[in-house]
């Protein structure tokens, strides 16, 4: 079966650093799939190759068997791999409810010009407040996102790219900044999102990757050092050692 996207061979270096070395990952469709490893591992150096901001020196990207490689990361988006972005100005001031139905207009081709006749469009509205309602953000999603709290932001970012309709989802710590008793709640949003979306996920937090994968590739030194289910990976000594720790998972 193709994957839904591929890598092989990737390599990208700083200078003499070597940030991707050789990384050959599959990840299926409906994929929950976690990148771990130790600090510098190049993690986000990977995602960077993946959604098009840094250009591998080389490799193939592969995204349902078609080669992306070397294409911009909005081509990549059109295409259905799309990453979440931060909450820009133009969106902190409007509510959630406009942003997601801005979004999915963009993706039914209408642009903006829905906004002139939002009557016409308002079973938008109502595909946005349902989406947002997934997210937990139904009682939100009239208010300015710039007024929500921190991890509310976060899952708009996420519902935001969802509306978008990918196949291929990559979430760069998501839930990095969240005070603790949130963190779970935008994982298991993100673990429920539908089958036909892979998520991609780099997360810090092991109780979180452990709660949300279904398969992990563990990068050490820009390289994939070991790949398996959760399971597999926690009781790989390797891993044990270059990474999780006894203390943690013995
Ligand atoms: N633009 C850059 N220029 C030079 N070196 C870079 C650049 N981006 C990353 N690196 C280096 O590449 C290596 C991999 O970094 P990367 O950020 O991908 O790791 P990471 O696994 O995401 O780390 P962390 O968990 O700390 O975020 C590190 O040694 C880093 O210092």
């Amino acid at each position: 079966m193709i994957a839904a996207l591929e890598t092989v061979g990737l390599r990208k270096s700083f200078g003499a650093l070597a940030a991707t070395r050789d990384v050959s990952l599959r990840i299926e469709a409906g994929a929950r799939h976690a990148l771990i490893g130790p600090n510098g591992a190049g993690k986000t150096t990977l995602i960077n190759l993946l959604s098009g901001v840094l250009r591998p020196d080389a490799g193939r990207i592969l995204l349902d068997g078609a080669d992306i490689t070397f294409l911009p990361p909005h081509r990549r988006a059109r295409r259905g791999m799309t990453r979440t972005f931060q909450i820009n100005q133009l969106f902190a001031e409007m509510t959630p409810l406009e942003t997601v139905a801005l979004a999915l207009s963009e993706r039914r081709g209408l642009g903006r010009r829905w906004w002139r006749t939002l009557a016409a469009h308002a079973d938008m509205l109502d595909e946005a407040a349902a989406l947002l309602a997934r997210f937990g953000l139904g009682d939100a999603m009239r208010l300015r996102a710039s007024v929500l709290p921190y991890g509310k932001q976060r899952l708009l970012e996420i519902a935001i790219a969802i509306a978008g309709g990918p196949r291929v989802l990559l979430l760069d710590e998501p839930a990095a900044g969240v005070p603790e008793d949130e963190r779970h709640e935008i994982l298991s949003i993100v673990a429920a999102l539908p089958d036909d979306v892979a998520v991609v996920l780099i997360e810090h937090d092991m109780d979180l990757v452990f709660s949300f994968a279904r398969r992990i590739s563990v990068l050490v030194d820009g390289a994939l050092f070991v790949e398996g289910s959760p399971e597999e990976v926690a009781r790989d000594p390797g891993v044990r050692q270059v990474y999780l720790g006894e203390a943690r998972h013995g």
